[in-house]
């Protein structure tokens, strides 16, 4: 089973994702670091060469043709389920989890701004009107994931078992 994790930027897809796989025993991807390897550049670069549009091809490129290992746990980038049919096929292709967090939690977690090229200028006050017009456009998308969850205080363990509960794993 592959398990997507989806959310804004901040609310602890590469984190969680890191400590999941720890508990599952299985291997951990992060598709922005896949992008960062496969490139030689970091995403911030990437976007300054080649634009959002460049990047979100590849990032479409990357998530559909990676060679996934039977069990996996997957962080993806905060905007990939918004484009093309990204989350349609995270839905076929394995467990989907929605890492749901408040703007203003999410503006807390959100320190190191440069390597995020889309928020990489704003102050504290610009990056919350951002998050909140940002949300509603992608909640619609993040909203199709098969599972929600309450990212604030969530630990790995209530994720494993909300997954157990829903897809059987073993
Ligand atoms: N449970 C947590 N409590 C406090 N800070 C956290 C927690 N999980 C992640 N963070 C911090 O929040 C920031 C964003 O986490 P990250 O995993 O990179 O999110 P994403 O991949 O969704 O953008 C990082 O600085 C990380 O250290
Ligand atoms: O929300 C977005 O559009 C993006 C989120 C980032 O990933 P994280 O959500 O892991 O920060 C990264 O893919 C890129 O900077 C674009
Ligand atoms: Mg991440």
């Amino acid at each position: 089973m592959k398990i997507f994790l989806v959310g804004f930027m901040g609310c602890g897809k590469s984190t969680k994702a890191k400590q999941l796989a720890h508990r599952l025993e299985c291997p951990v991807i992060d598709l922005d670091a896949e992008i960062v390897q496969l490139t030689g550049k970091t995403i911030a670069e990437y976007f300054a060469e080649f634009g959002e549009s460049g990047f979100r091809n590849l990032e479409r490129e990357t998530l559909k043709t990676f060679n996934y290992p039977e069990t996996c746990v997957v962080a993806t980038g905060g905007g990939l389920p918004c484009f093309f049919d990204n989350m349609e096929w995270m839905n076929e292709n394995g467990a989907t989890v929605y890492l749901q967090m408040e703007p203003a939690a999410l503006v807390s977690r959100l320190h190191n701004r440069q390597k995020r090229p889309l928020i990489k200028d704003m102050d504290d006050e610009q990056l919350l009107e951002f998050i909140k017009m940002k949300l509603q456009e992608r909640d619609p998308f993040y909203t199709k994931a098969q599972i929600i969850v309450n990212a604030f205080d969530l630990d790995a363990e209530k994720l494993e078992d909300e997954l157990k509960a829903k897809h059987k794993l073993a």
